[in-house]
């Protein structure tokens, strides 16, 4: 199981997350990645943690003002990016256009997505893997895959049935390994989380919790 933490835009130390982050990973042996704000890319990357955007643009180098481009994030240290936030969410061609940035970057991609349906669109574009976050339980308390197994399960369906190769994940109100162990039972190759860890007073106690689930 995949860990990705998403800082999303929250007021926390990025670089005490990614310290954190980094020394589970080492410790645990588990693959655990931190998705900062593009700002912060290259200074949690120093931390030698996995870094991972949160965004890239559908754009190459040229007249694009405001874009944050695949080449420079890569540039920066990043090793993947996710598209398609449900709160950053792109038009169908920008969705495509970023996963081909990426690719032209060599950055793993992870497209989200609010449902099954969006899944099965998102992994006929070919990225790496593909996320279900249901809207309505992201920054809840209550874990997708507990909330609503049905859609991973889902999920994972309607991926297997476009493209195999194209891994699930599941987000949405996971913060415990017990979240990330029913994840995985339901056949997700990883976990997308943010507040459980952004919000945490000891973000580290939070990630040993996370890794014991894997
Ligand atoms: O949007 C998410 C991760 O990308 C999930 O956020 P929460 O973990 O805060 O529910």
């Amino acid at each position: 199981m995949f860990i990705l933490v998403n800082l999303k835009a929250y007021p926390c130390d990025p670089i005490e997350v990614a310290t954190a982050a980094r020394d589970v990973a080492e410790a645990s042996g588990a693959r655990i990645a931190v998705s900062p704000q593009a700002a912060d890319v290259a200074r949690v990357a120093d931390t030698g943690v996995e870094t991972w955007a949160q965004h890239v643009s559908p754009n190459a180098h040229g007249s694009h003002t405001g874009s944050t481009l695949a080449e420079a994030v890569a540039d920066n240290g990043a090793e993947g990016t996710l598209v398609n936030h449900s709160e950053n969410r792109l038009k169908l061609a920008d969705v495509d256009g970023s996963v081909r940035a990426a690719e032209r970057a060599d950055l793993e991609t992870i497209v989200c997505a609010n449902n099954p349906a969006q899944v099965g669109a998102a992994a006929a574009l070919g990225p790496d893997a593909v996320a279900v976050e249901p809207p309505e339980l992201i920054g809840g308390d209550v874990s997708v895959a507990t909330a609503d197994p049905g859609i991973v399960e889902d999920a994972v369906a309607a991926a297997e049935a476009v493209d195999p190769a194209v891994d699930v994940f599941c987000g949405a109100g996971v913060s415990t390994g017990e979240d990330v162990s029913t994840a995985g039972d339901l056949g997700a190759a990883g976990v997308l989380l943010a507040s459980g860890v952004a919000k945490a007073d000891d973000p580290e106690a939070v990630l040993e919790d996370l890794v014991s689930g894997i």
